[in-house]
C-alpha cells in the first residue's frame, strides 16, 4: 500500500474482495468498499442476506474466506457494538448502573475501579436515554426499549470511534426509535463512523446517506438514492420488494432541543 493509500483508509474501514460464510456455504463474496471515517451506513438486505454475517466478519467474530480488512489504525477498543436484542442474555444479574460502567472498561479493566468521574458520566449518559432514577433495576426488569436505551447509553459511556449496531430500532416504538435516531444522527456530527443493519427502508432514506445492500451473495455499497433503486430492490427483496420500498408517510423525526452530553 502507498502513503496516500495509508492516508486514505486512516480512520476508516476498508474491505478488500472479502468473502464469508458458514461450513461449506458462502453467505456472500466479492464485497469490496470503505465505510469512510464519520460515515454513516446503512447495511440492508432480505433477512438471510448475510447483515449480521458481514457485521460479524469485520468485528472478527468470523473468519474471512477471502480478502482483507483493513481497520485504518484502529483497534479493537476503538469499536462499539450493539448486537441484536435476541443475542443478549438478559438473565445476567445486573443492574442498570453496573451496565452502563461495563462501557468503560476499556479504561478500567473488567475488575478495575469506576472513579467518581466516570460515575458521573454514568449518569448522564443514562440521563441522556431518559433512564435516570433507574440506576438500581435489574436489567432483567426492564422493558424491551428501555433495554435497548440501556445499550445505548453503554455506547455513549464507551465514547467508540467506530460504532456498529445490528437492528437497533426492532420492536421499538415510534417515540423511542425517534430518540435514539437523534442519538446516531449526533454521533454522525461528531465525526463517528456507524454501521446500522436496517429493515426499514425509509429510516435509511432518511437518516443514512450511504448503503451496503446484500442481495443474492453480493453487495451494493454507494449512495443510499442510488444503491435503492426499484431493480436492485427487486433483486434484494424479490416479490416483497414492495413492501420494503421507502415510499410511505412515516413523519421525518424532528430533532429535539435536549441538554445532553453533548451540550
Ligand atoms: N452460525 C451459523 N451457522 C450456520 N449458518 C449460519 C450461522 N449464522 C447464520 N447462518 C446462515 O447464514 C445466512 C446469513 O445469516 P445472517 O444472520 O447473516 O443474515 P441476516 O441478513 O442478518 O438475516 P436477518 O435479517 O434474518 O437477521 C443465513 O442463511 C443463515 O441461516
Amino acid at each position: 500500500m502507498t502513503r496516500t493509500e495509508a492516508q486514505a483508509t486512516t480512520g476508516g474501514i476498508t474491505l478488500h474482495d472479502i468473502a464469508a460464510g458458514y461450513e461449506r456455504v458462502p453467505v456472500w463474496q466479492h464485497v469490496t468498499g470503505t465505510f469512510a471515517p464519520g460515515s454513516l451506513t446503512a447495511i440492508a438486505g432480505a433477512n438471510g442476506a448475510g447483515k449480521s454475517t458481514l457485521v460479524r466478519a469485520m468485528l472478527g467474530e468470523i473468519p474471512l474466506r477471502a480478502g482483507r480488512i483493513d481497520y485504518g489504525g484502529q483497534q479493537p477498543r476503538d469499536f462499539g457494538y450493539l448486537p441484536q436484542a435476541r443475542d443478549i442474555d438478559r438473565g445476567f444479574p445486573l443492574c442498570v448502573a453496573d451496565l452502563v460502567l461495563s462501557g468503560a472498561w476499556r479504561t478500567t479493566g473488567a475488575f478495575g475501579a469506576v472513579n467518581a468521574r466516570q460515575r458521573e458520566r454514568a449518569e448522564q449518559c443514562l440521563r441522556h436515554v431518559r433512564l435516570s432514577g433507574m440506576e438500581e433495576r435489574g436489567i432483567g426488569d426492564l422493558s424491551a426499549g428501555q433495554f435497548q436505551r440501556l445499550l445505548f447509553a453503554r455506547l455513549l459511556m464507551q465514547d467508540a470511534r467506530v460504532i456498529i449496531l445490528d437492528e437497533p430500532f426492532t420492536a421499538l416504538d415510534a417515540p423511542t426509535t425517534r430518540d435514539l435516531l437523534h442519538l446516531v444522527d449526533h454521533w454522525r456530527d461528531e465525526g463517528r463512523t456507524v454501521i446500522a443493519v436496517l429493515h426499514d427502508l425509509r429510516q435509511i432514506t432518511r437518516h443514512f446517506p450511504n448503503v451496503v445492500l446484500l442481495a443474492q451473495g453480493a453487495a451494493h455499497w454507494g449512495a443510499t438514492d442510488a444503491v435503492l433503486t426499484p431493480a436492485l430492490l427487486e433483486r434484494a427483496y424479490g416479490g416483497t420488494a414492495m413492501f420494503a420500498c421507502p415510499m410511505g408517510d412515516t413523519p421525518p423525526v424532528e430533532p429535539q432541543q435536549e441538554t445532553g452530553i453533548w451540550a
